[in-house]
């Protein structure tokens, strides 16, 4: 029993002691939960104080806050007030505005309106001084860049400053041209310059007014002057396809000066009385310093300008065909242009090598008025002599008649014989050409400079045209340029050649008047005929 006492005493103790150490245990842990919740307790002591100062500032902040409400209030509504000032008055400013852009405008309409009446004004003031000091009118074309002046050049340099193909001749204004390289820009002024898009009407816009002086009695002269593949031929006839004229009564839009100006002509002539007006085409060429007939069956032929008794120059063996509609004018121009001598050079596959003239000659039945102009006319003064008399007379039944000549002249390229690259026959053609065309250069240098001796007569082509340069014709040069850098050595040369041309002072343009044999005996003199064709 006692052990047995014994051993639930220990049990007992044992259970005491676990109870003892877990005790202990679960002090130590109180232990550490009443520190730590000391720390706690202290930590948010010290976030309430923090708290309770925000607190403070907090309530100041929110009793400050209508205050400043009230003053920010105040600012936004005097900013606004100012802003609205401000914006009523700059709208105000903008109709304002509007109202001076639109003054201004219709201003500048006015301006520009009145600024194109006095150049049309000055230009004609210019025309008619150019014309009474005998001024040769000067035109420059610039031709559009052309496949055949980008040739051979690298694909990856086309245009590009200091390559051939760069664009160094510009149009600057309708008349001036600016040729620019880099080492110079020299101005050259016209009476009249054309852009490279420039089409054949304008090109005639200013050739129709000449026409209406051809029936009014004066003679006319227009010439294309150029290097070769700058335009000439193009300006002039148009395409170089023998059989493309377009006999419609319109004109194509590629169409040239000569059948333009033939069609204006015969409208022109519809205008007029029935039966007054008759008309002659020539066609010849000068080719290698030869006058070569092209509507002769022989136009290997070669022909000579003589001087008529009244010293007026003529070709009397050469072909004038009576015409009396445009349409045969142009199927001769054609005839005569398959014999017109054309090569290939380098420059340009249809390369003309002969200078081309297309005569079409007016007579016309001179009205009473023409007789009576011609009697108050000072002796001198008409250009015909008072004693010519006109070779068809006898078909007019002693009616005076005026006789004038349209000159269209289509000139050989000049040109570097380096560059056109041609060879044998060819090169003695080219020089040829050149040495003709410097001698058309010449004869307007001594023009210019009023030497007494004027050298037309060095080339057979001044002394063919020497009555249109030298003489009282009205005569339009036009200026072909190609506007391409390879080029530039014979732009310069051409554009040069048109300043030259400009300082020639021939004295006034004259009238054609009716011959004195008419004016004096009308009803019985019997005519003489004369070589004097004009
Ligand atoms: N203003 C232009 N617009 C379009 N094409 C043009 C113009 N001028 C010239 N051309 C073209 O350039 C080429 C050469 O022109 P064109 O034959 O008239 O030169 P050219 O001065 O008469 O030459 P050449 O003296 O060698 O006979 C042609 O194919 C022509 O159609």
């Amino acid at each position: 029993m006692l052990h047995l006492k014994l051993a639930q005493l220990r049990g007992e103790v044992t259970i005491a002691k676990k109870e003892t150490s877990e005790f202990y245990s679960d002090l130590e842990i109180s232990d550490k939960f009443k520190s730590y919740v000391i720390e706690k307790t202290n930590k948010l002591r010290k976030d309430a104080l923090n708290l309770k100062q925000e607190l403070v500032k907090l309530k100041t902040f929110v009793e400050e806050m209508p205050k400043q409400f009230a003053q920010y209030f105040n600012r936004a509504g005097t900013i606004f007030q100012h802003q609205t000032a401000a914006f009523e008055s700059r709208s105000g400013n903008i109709t304002a505005l509007a109202d001076e852009v639109a003054q201004l405008k219709n201003s500048l309409k006015e301006i520009t309106e009145r600024h194109a009446l006095e150049k049309k004004r000055r230009q004609e003031l210019h025309n008619t001084l150019m014309e009474l000091r005998g001024n040769i009118r000067v035109h420059g074309r610039i031709r559009p860049l052309m496949e055949f002046d980008v040739e051979n050049e690298d694909i990856t340099s086309l245009g590009k400053p200091g390559s051939r193909s760069e664009v160094v001749v510009h149009y600057v204004d309708d008349e001036n041209i600016c040729v620019r390289t880099n080492k110079h820009n020299k101005v050259f002024e016209y009476e009249r310059v054309y852009n490279s898009t420039e089409k054949q009407e304008a090109i005639f816009d200013e050739v129709q007014p000449m026409l209406t002086s051809l029936l009014d009695g004066y003679n006319v002269s227009i010439m294309a002057y150029g290097q070769t593949g700058s335009g000439k031929t193009h300006t002039m006839l148009g395409s170089h396809r023998n059989d493309d004229y377009n006999p419609s009564h319109d004109p194509h839009p590629d169409e040239g000066v000569i059948p333009r100006a033939t069609r204006e002509l015969f409208r022109l002539i519809e205008e007029k009385p029935v039966g007054t007006h008759s008309l002659e085409v020539s066609v010849v060429e000068v080719y290698n310093n030869d006058i070569k007939d092209l509507l002769s069956r022989d136009p290997n032929a070669k022909h000579d300008v003589v001087t008529g008794g009244d010293g007026q120059l003529s070709i009397p063996t050469v072909t004038s065909k009576p015409v009396d509609n445009v349409d045969s004018v142009m199927t001769l121009v054609q005839l005569g242009l398959k014999t017109r001598k054309e090569s290939a050079t380098l420059v340009h596959e249809h390369s003309s090598r002969s200078h081309l003239i297309v005569t079409l000659t007016v007579t016309t039945k001179a009205p009473s008025f023409f007789a009576k102009s011609f009697a108050a006319e000072p002796e001198g003064n008409t250009s015909i002599s008072k004693k010519g008399v006109v070779g068809n007379l006898q078909t007019t039944n002693q009616q005076p008649v005026v006789r004038t000549k349209l000159q269209l002249v289509d000139l050989a390229g000049s040109e570097c014989v380096g560059m056109s690259g041609v060879k044998g026959a060819a090169l003695r053609e080219a020089s040829n050409i050149n040495k003709s065309l410097s001698a058309l250069a010449d004869v307007l240098g001594a023009l210019a400079e009023h030497r007494t001796h004027v050298p037309y007569r060095n080339s057979r082509l001044t002394h063919f045209l020497q009555d249109s340069i030298g003489g009282d014709a009205k005569l339009l040069i036009l200026l072909c340029v190609s506007p391409a850098q390879r080029y530039i050595t014979e732009s310069l040369q051409c554009l040069g050649f048109g300043q030259r041309a400009r300082q020639v002072q021939r004295g006034p343009t004259k009238r054609r008047l009716p011959s004195s044999a008419e004016k004096v005996a009308p009803e019985n003199t019997q005519s003489r005929p004369n070589s004097a064709t004009r």
